[in-house]
């Protein structure tokens, strides 16, 4: 990692008529870090991200991605950067290997297209008109275009939406790998709190426009501190020392404890917690 952030935003705001969208975000990513933007429908996710794109205009904060304002950036600064939207390009009379062909075109030094599509576990659609794909199969396709420039920062809306459990899997291993082995910075959001944990360094909780939380998906909201729920067959108690409180059940039981179980709070709980939900 560098010291320069890959991206710094301070006080963003965005309205739309009379929705206030982004209101007063604060936030830093750090050269090869992922970091992923968490919150409910209409928070503010997507256009966050498309200010940062350089997608979309905004009423006030300073923005800086990868040392420059997206407003004003040229043709170089969008070289170093990937992105998959929520909607994809629409390329449907395209096969999947001229697609992806013609993105590469784009860039400076761009994969070869067909790593590309195998990096997505495409090779078998290659020759694939793109309106024939599934669901996934599309969302896919977004990401080996988003890849094939060998982008320095990574910007994914969404992207395992439509995904089966497996495809998300073979997705994750390849942003860890992105990540890992060339040092790409990612910013992605996601509605999947699993996707968050396995993929995300830190994680920003956004709900009506503003950051409510941010830290690591293991600290989140106070969650490693968080006291530990331990249940066992006839009783439940919350404790901040369960390895006492087993032994204490281990002699009372005279050996196992019937129905043991001990848990911290989920990063799913924690979100609910934090975005107000009352269930
Ligand atoms: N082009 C637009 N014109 C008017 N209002 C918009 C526009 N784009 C977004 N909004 C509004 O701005 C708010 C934030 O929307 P945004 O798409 O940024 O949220 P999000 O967090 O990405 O949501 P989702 O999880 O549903 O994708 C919402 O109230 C939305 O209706």
């Amino acid at each position: 990692m560098t010291d320069t952030p890959a991206v710094r935003v301070r006080g963003l705001r965005k309205t739309y008529g009379d929705t206030l969208a982004v209101d007063g975000v604060d936030l830093d990513v750090a050269a090869g870090e992922v970091v992923a933007l968490l919150g409910p429908n209409g928070a503010g996710k997507t256009s966050t991200i498309e200010i940062l794109e350089g997608h979309r205009d905004r009423d006030a904060g300073e923005v800086r991605v990868l040392g420059h304002d997206p407003a004003r950036a040229g043709l170089d600064w969008r070289t170093g950067i990937g992105i998959v939207t929520q909607d994809g390009a629409d390329l449907t009379e395209l096969t999947v290997r001229e697609a992806v062909r013609h993105f590469a075109r784009y860039y400076p030094e761009p994969r070869d297209p067909d790593d590309a599509i195998e990096l997505v576990g495409l090779t078998g659609k290659a020759d694939a008109r793109v309106r024939t794909l599934s669901g996934g199969q599309r969302r896919r396709l977004d990401v080996a275009i988003g890849v094939v420039g060998r982008p320095r920062l990574l910007f994914l809306d969404e992207p395992t939406t439509g995904f089966d459990p497996q495809a998300r899997r073979q997705f994750w291993a390849l942003i860890r790998r992105l990540a890992a082995d060339e040092g790409c910075t990612i910013l992605l959001s996601t509605h999947y709190l699993e996707e968050a944990e396995a993929l995300a360094d830190r994680v920003a909780v956004i709900v009506d426009g503003r950051i409510v939380a941010a830290g690591t998906p293991a600290t989140l909201g106070g969650r490693a501190t968080a006291r530990t729920l331990v249940r066992w067959a006839d009783g439940r108690q919350e404790t901040d020392d369960p390895a006492a409180l087993v032994a204490s059940l281990t002699r009372r039981y005279g050996g196992v404890v019937p129905g043991l179980t001990i848990s911290r709070p989920s990063l799913e709980d924690v979100y609910l917690d934090l975005i107000g939900d009352p269930s």
